[in-house]
């Protein structure tokens, strides 16, 4: 299938006076239709900021350069107009906190409802009808109850599953999902995983762009795998090779930090944004660099169908 997202040489930099903060330094970044692509690293790698970058959601004071190519057209270049009629219908985004993402004074079904009659002009009685449809498919029972109760009277769960209703009902194109698994305990977390795979089934040409610091949850929805460090995306493999073999030697470190694996922790500590190492960014904590690591960013390249930002891999 063809590429849904292309995101090229994208760069964020936070403005704080003086300091220039580089979240987002230089990532390429594709996802295909119809694919699960997992975005997994440290907390402070620039996850949540390339996320928000897809649908522009960033604060004013900062620096945005390189393309966002949607459908082959440039998110970076639309006029606002244009990106209100993408957001929330095209892409969807389902926030990171399902608490505060809803609004505790109106009720949930109009709140479902809401999407479909700004962007698909759907008449307030069809959309609520809609949204109750939706609401059982996603396991609110009894729905049409359910949609006439305000977001208090909603387990946390449930008022995920709400949001997810909400951001599926336009039948979106891409939907961004930042740590769908933050401070769900492991039992609800395997609703999570059916969640997800429930809304796979609802639409199977549907890309899923999930942000994640949770490597097995990752690894029960990812078609493919992205890793982030420091503002870079700096491997992208394929789920069914990532977790035994992952490429980049920060990734292996990664995967050697989880339990089931012994949980080596990594050493030395996440690098500064503001003033980021040269060479790769990740040579002060990786055991195999060497001088060129040290002076020369290393190109992102295609490895055996994956790719990787990696002088090891670089044959050249
Ligand atoms: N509004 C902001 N103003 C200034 N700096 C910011 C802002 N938002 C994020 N940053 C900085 O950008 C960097 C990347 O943050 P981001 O939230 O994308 O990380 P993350 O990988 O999503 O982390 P986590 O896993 O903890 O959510 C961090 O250094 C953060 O401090
Ligand atoms: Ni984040």
């Amino acid at each position: 299938m063809g590429n849904l997202l292309v995101v090229n040489d994208l760069h964020v930099d936070f403005l704080l006076g003086d300091i220039k903060v580089k979240a987002v330094n230089g990532v390429n970044l594709e996802i295909k239709e119809g694919e699960t692509l997992c975005l997994i690293g440290e907390s402070g790698s620039g996850k949540s900021v390339l996320g928000l970058s897809i649908l522009k959601l960033l604060p004013s004071n900062v620096n945005i350069s390189g393309s966002i190519l949607f459908n082959n057209k440039d998110l970076l270049k639309l006029p606002e107009k244009e990106l209100r009629k993408i957001r929330g219908k095209e892409i969807a985004w389902v926030p990171q906190s399902p608490s505060t993402s809803l609004n505790p004074v109106l009720k949930v079904g109009y709140q479902v409802a809401e999407p479909m009659m700004l962007h698909l002009n759907m008449d307030k009685k069809s959309a609520w009808s809609k949204a109750v449809n939706l609401l059982n498919f996603f396991g609110i029972y009894p729905a049409d109850k359910r949609a006439e109760e305000y977001p208090h009277q909603f387990s946390g769960g449930m008022r995920q599953r709400a949001l997810v209703a909400m951001g599926t009902s336009t039948k979106p194109k891409l939907i961004i999902a930042d740590e769908p698994t933050k401070g769900v305990d492991l039992i609800k977390k395997v609703n999570v995983v059916k969640l997800f795979e429930q809304i796979k089934r609802n639409n199977d040409k549907l890309s899923l762009l999930l942000i994640t610091h949770d490597i097995p949850f990752a690894k029960k929805l990812a078609d493919r795998v992205g890793v982030m460090y420091c503002g870079q995306v700096v491997e992208v493999s394929n789920a069914e090779t990532f977790f035994d073999e992952p490429l980049h030697p920060y990734s292996k470190a990664l995967i050697n930090a989880l339990p089931s694996r012994g949980l080596k922790p990594i050493k030395g500590s996440p690098p500064s944004m503001v003033n980021p190492p040269k060479g790769c960014k990740f040579h002060p904590r990786c055991e195999f660099a060497t001088e060129k690591c040290r002076n020369e960013e290393p190109p992102f390249i295609e490895y055996n169908g994956n790719f990787v930002r990696c002088h090891l891999y670089d044959k050249r």
